[in-house]
């Protein structure tokens, strides 16, 4: 039996994934495992049992990873699954600055009274007009799963679109459109386009990008989207450019205190995966993710420990070992288990940066000193076992 708690409202199709195996912790101290859209995680304590966080989506800032990958607990994202709704958003962020669409549709509202509004509103619609986006360029920032499906999508609009990302998957290089023209740096970026879209994580090494700097190299009137994360862009420097015309319109989907109700923003409540599509495939990949780990001790799309595969758990004993990534790990736990004289019929041994996972079928009975012997070597941080 596991114990789940959701931090956030999770889809329906997502939590039928799982079994009568599974049943909801009142609280999250009580659970196995946590499932988590937006809520800040940093302020939590972990309890001993919590043995992973799956985020149903993408960006992982509400979480604070290390601290989790020293406590032995596997967070997992949702990679892609909400890209297609985030895309769609951006789409429609493209055409909300380019034509007064929100101003027209308040001018209606307005006159919602007016006996003639057929005919006042052929006098008033020159207020409103605007630009078309074909033919113009569009800089994308991040082509990872959302900035190729945004490059590829506008230049089927007829958008002549630059791509930037110094890290591009293999993956993301093969999915991307042959016309996006790849820039070399941002500032070449910056330089040449009418409207730049950023689709980059929030890290320490991407926060404040969008700064004075970057404004200062872009076109005059440029428009500026930000369906990534707030803390992206230094947004005193975004509201300097609103205000002396480098910026035309600042699109975001992060309202803030500082720019809810500027002028010349279009500020959007964070929807970009609000839709019924990717809340189902996040919480669908979420939800199986956990399962996968729980069960059978498979990792697929962690953000702190190494992906990790040895199939279903089948008969064998399986033991989990979450640990630093040093070396003779290894080592020191196939002479524990040979002391006893238990055979391995399977083994793996993954790491990601600092931490290591390693997996290990037995196939001999294994008595309970034996884990309390793997629990007390150095650097491992958790022992966990199937049976
Ligand atoms: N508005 C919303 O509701 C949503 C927002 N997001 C945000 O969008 C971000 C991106 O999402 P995905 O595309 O799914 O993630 P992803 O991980 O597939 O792509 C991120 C891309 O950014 C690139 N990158 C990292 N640092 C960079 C830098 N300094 N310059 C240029 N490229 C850089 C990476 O190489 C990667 O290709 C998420 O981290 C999240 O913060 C994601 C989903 C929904
Ligand atoms: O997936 C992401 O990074 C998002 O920003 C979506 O957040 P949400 O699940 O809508 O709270």
């Amino acid at each position: 039996m596991y114990r789940y708690h959701c931090l956030n409202p999770i889809s329906d199709i997502g939590m039928n994934e799982l079994t009568e195996e599974y049943v909801a912790a009142g609280k999250p101290e009580e659970a196995d495992a946590i499932l988590v859209r937006s809520a800040s995680m940093h302020e939590m304590e972990f309890s001993k049992e919590l043995k992973a966080i799956a985020r149903a989506g993408a960006g992982v800032n509400n979480i604070p990873l290390e601290r989790c990958a020293e406590e032995g607990i596997v967070v997992f994202n949702t990679p892609g699954a909400n890209a297609n709704g985030v895309k769609e958003l951006v789409i429609a962020g493209l055409l909300l600055a380019s034509r007064d669409i929100i101003g027209g549709i308040n001018w209606v509202q307005e006159n919602e009274e007016d006996g003639n509004i057929a005919k006042d509103a052929e006098k008033a619609k020159k207020a409103f007009a605007g630009c078309e986006i074909e033919g113009k360029k569009l800089g994308v920032i991040g082509l990872g799963a959302i900035g190729v499906l945004v490059a590829n999508a506008a230049a089927n609009l007829g958008m002549d679109v630059y791509g930037y990302d110094p890290y591009v998957s293999v993956d993301s290089a093969w999915r991307l459109s042959r016309s996006i023209h790849h820039a070399k740096t941002v500032d070449e970026l910056y330089q040449e386009c009418d409207y730049i879209t950023i689709h980059v994580p929030a890290l320490e090494s991407t926060k404040g990008m969008i700064d004075c700097d970057a404004l200062g190299l872009m076109k005059k009137g440029v428009v500026v989207l930000n369906f990534a994360r707030d803390v992206l862009v230094d947004e005193e420097a975004m509201i300097d450019a609103l205000v002396s015309g480098q910026v035309k319109h600042y699109v975001t989907d992060f309202p803030t205190p500082v720019i809810a109700g500027v002028k010349g923003t279009i500020v959007i409540p964070h929807l970009g995966a609000s839709t019924a599509e990717s809340e189902d495939n996040c919480a669908k990949m979420a939800a199986k993710e956990l399962r996968n780990y729980l069960e059978n001790g498979n990792i697929k799309n962690s953000v702190n420990y190494p992906d990790s595969d040895m199939g279903l758990r089948g008969d064998h004993t399986r033991i989990l070992l979450l640990h630093h990534n040093i070396p003779n790990m290894l080592g020191q736990f196939t002479k524990i288990l040979a002391k006893d004289n238990i055979n391995i019929a399977d083994l793996s041994n993954k790491s990601k940066g600092g931490y290591a996972y390693t997996m290990i079928d037995i196939d001999t009975p294994m008595p309970d000193s034996v884990v309390d012997e793997l629990k007390a070597v150095g650097d491992v941080l958790r022992v966990r076992v199937l049976r």
